[in-house]
């Protein structure tokens, strides 16, 4: 899809992650393009800062700085994320540094409960909506033979916590309460909502739906919702 010369809302990305795109892709989405920031956004978290707290600003700041980069076509929607693992203790763990960074985080979390917890926010110049969606999982005993052997696939280190859900971390997960979309790094259900308050849709539904206005989610100006 080419930037819209109508301006129709289109879906611009503000995120560089692969799962992103492949979950609003798998849910019918059309992604117009990508929307670079405009420059480094800083991931550190704020000292004592809970991770539902860290999600929802670092998903704002990756919004507004894609924002901020000029040349967005009119009708630009722009989506940004943010995803952290709260282990057992409740500290946030984002993205492991190094192979002993991820060895540690999957010590923690071996044999826990433990909380995931993704920030979506989706937006214009004008208006900005967000969505922070939790959820609980449970991971059996990992032996250390078990951890190093992960680490060493190099699956964990562009992943919060260590792991993926979605790859050969799947199998060290015992229990799960909550939406896997949201573990890997976008809550469809969530994203589906804020999206059509902006007017997007998934494509297999058809402008014809859109423009009769007989869907459940309502084609609402966001400006006019809390
Ligand atoms: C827990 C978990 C995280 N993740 C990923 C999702 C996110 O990409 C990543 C968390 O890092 P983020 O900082 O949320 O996102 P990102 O840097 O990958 O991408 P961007 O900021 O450009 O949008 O961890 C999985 O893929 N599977 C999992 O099971």
């Amino acid at each position: 899809m080419t930037p819209d010369s109508d301006s129709r809302p289109a879906l611009w990305l503000a995120s560089g992650s692969p799962r992103r795109r492949e979950l609003l892709e798998q849910a019918g989405f059309l992604i117009a393009g990508r929307a670079r920031p405009s420059g480094e956004v800083d991931e550190s978290l704020l000292p004592g800062e809970r991770p539902d707290w860290a999600v929802l600003r670092l998903a704002q700041a990756k919004l507004e700085a894609a924002l901020a980069a000029s040349s967005l076509p009119a009708g630009a929607v722009l989506l940004a994320a943010d995803t952290l693992v709260a282990g057992p203790d409740g500290r946030p763990m984002g993205k492991p540094v190094d192979a002993a960074d991820a060895e540690a985080m999957l010590a923690t979390l071996s044999g826990q409960w433990h909380r995931v917890i993704t920030a979506v926010a989706v937006g214009t110049g004008q208006v900005q909506r967000e969505a922070v969606v939790e959820s609980r999982l449970r991971f059996a005993r990992l032996s250390p033979e078990t951890i190093r052997a992960y680490v060493a696939t190099g699956e964990p280190l562009d992943k919060a916590g260590g792991y993926g859900l979605q790859g050969r971390a799947g199998g060290f997960v015992e229990a799960i309460d909550g939406d896997c979309s949201a573990v890997i790094g976008l809550p469809l259900s969530a994203t589906c909502r804020l999206l059509a308050m902006f007017g997007i849709r998934p494509a297999w539904m058809g402008r014809g739906d859109m423009e009769r206005g007989d869907m459940d989610r309502g084609d609402m100006d966001p400006s006019d919702t809390e």
